[in-house]
């Protein structure tokens, strides 16, 4: 479910002509829905909720101050993996309580940082970083607790970049190793194994890949038990899909009946670590059109959204929807299949002002003609758009806005040209 409507042609986001955000704050601008993100969590908990689970969203996904208060308001925690991505879920009201600390590559101060605020949960991801944490925790007098992060070996079928269960990634103990190292770690002074955690990828739209995963940690976690840890969590991960395409991705029910006999089976805490699902529809990128271009019998549309505002497309041949933002008459107001021949359109790149080839939002599309000054709404925008966004070309990072029924507010300004320099300027 979203709340972006084609209104009498004109898209709206709830009940915000998208065309008035464009004008206030100019363009390139990202456009969240508040109704949508909510929505979303409350989906998630809702469907898990006979587990109690803890909904830690993932804030690598969108890490904006205003979207994480939004979170830490209506009960979700966080997941972090960098002393950055802390920072930003406790200055968004986030608690120890209710942050799990992810990541292959934890430094000591970023443990030391986590243990004093009393993450709840650090994903553990090599036996190198177990006994580390085990040292930062001890010389603090403390114990961490931890989760061990297994690779189930599962092929969740994503992008050969997405997938983080499959033999052979940089991610979590290999299914056949992990009761070694766990029964190694029994009695340290500095570590409490408390937990398994499994991220399988992202994203997925099926809920086989669960299935199987939750199945291979309950074996486990009774393995765990009988070597004298007292597993409290099982943790999840993140990964479930959204509507890129179409209406494509599975509801959190799916994923819920996939995985709470497990957590029964177990009587753990789940933890659960959504980003993409809770953040990815909630929002659209609104670029302007600046040229239209002709060559090599290709027609490119030029836009003021690039690679640097949005680099799915660029690094994964991500499929994100495109349309105008009032399409004129002649065309529908708004495709059911964006990839089906569609009347009144031509084939045309979208593609933005970077000096590479690669950069392009979408390729090969259906789109009416446009002309300059024209707005165009990339679509399933707020997950990993802002957030990995760059100043690549001395591009100034966009703008973002929420909206909130018929009010929106700038959530970060456009940065400037100062902004650009500040660092260098500094030394
Ligand atoms: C460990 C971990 N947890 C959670 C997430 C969030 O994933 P998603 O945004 O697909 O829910 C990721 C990213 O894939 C991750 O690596
Ligand atoms: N950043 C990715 C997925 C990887 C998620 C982080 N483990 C995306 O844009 O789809």
């Amino acid at each position: 479910m979203d709340h972006f409507t084609y209104r009498d042609r004109v898209l709206h986001c709830e009940d915000v002509p998208v065309p008035e955000i464009a004008e206030k704050y100019g363009t390139p601008v990202f456009v969240y829905s508040s109704a949508t993100l909510l929505h979303h969590l409350a989906s998630v908990q809702q469907a898990f909720a006979s587990a109690d689970p803890i909904v830690a969203y993932s804030i690598k996904t969108n890490g904006n101050l205003s979207i994480c208060k939004l979170m830490a308001e209506h009960g979700s925690g966080f997941d972090v993996t960098s002393g950055g991505e802390l920072y930003r879920a406790l200055k968004s009201g986030g608690t120890g309580t209710k942050i799990v600390y992810a990541g292959v590559g934890k430094t000591d101060a970023e443990m030391r940082d986590g243990l004093e605020n009393g993450v709840f949960l650090f994903n553990v991801e090599s036996e190198e970083e177990l006994y580390a944490l085990g040292a930062v925790a001890q010389s603090m007098g403390k114990k961490a607790p931890v989760a061990l992060r297994v690779n189930p070996d599962l092929p969740p079928k994503t992008h050969a970049k997405t997938d983080t269960s499959v033999k052979g990634v940089k991610f979590g103990l290999d299914i056949e190793g992990v009761l070694e190292v766990s029964a190694k770690a029994v009695g340290h002074p500095g570590l409490a194994i408390v937990g398994l955690h499994m991220h399988l990828g992202s994203p997925i739209l099926s809920a086989d890949p669960y299935r199987a995963g939750a199945a291979k940690a309950v074996a486990l976690i009774k393995e765990f038990r009988k070597q004298g840890h007292d597993i409290q969590y099982l943790n999840m991960g993140g990964g479930f899909g959204i509507h890129y395409r179409k209406q494509e991705a599975l509801p959190a029910s799916a994923f819920a009946e996939a995985i709470l006999p497990a957590v029964r089976e177990v009587g753990c805490k789940l933890v659960l670590e959504p980003g993409r699902f809770i953040v990815g529809n909630a929002g659209v990128l609104v670029s302007r059109v600046l040229f239209n271009k002709d060559t090599g019998g290709k027609h490119y549309l030029i836009q003021d959204a690039a690679m640097n505002d949005l680099i799915r497309p660029t690094l994964y041949d991500s499929f994100h929807r495109v349309w105008p933002v009032a399409p004129k008459a002649g065309v529908p107001e708004r495709p059911e299949d964006y990839e089906a021949e569609i009347p009144g359109t031509v084939k045309q790149d979208v593609v933005g002002p970077v000096c590479e080839s690669g950069d392009f939002l979408a390729k090969g599309r259906n789109l009416p003609p446009l002309v300059r000054g024209d707005l165009l709404a990339v679509f399933s925008a707020g997950a990993y758009g802002m957030a990995m966004s760059s100043n690549y070309n001395s591009r100034l990072r966009a703008a973002e806005v929420l909206v909130t029924a018929r009010t929106h507010r700038l959530i970060r300004r456009r940065e400037t040209f100062r902004d650009l320099v500040a660092c260098e300027e500094d030394c």
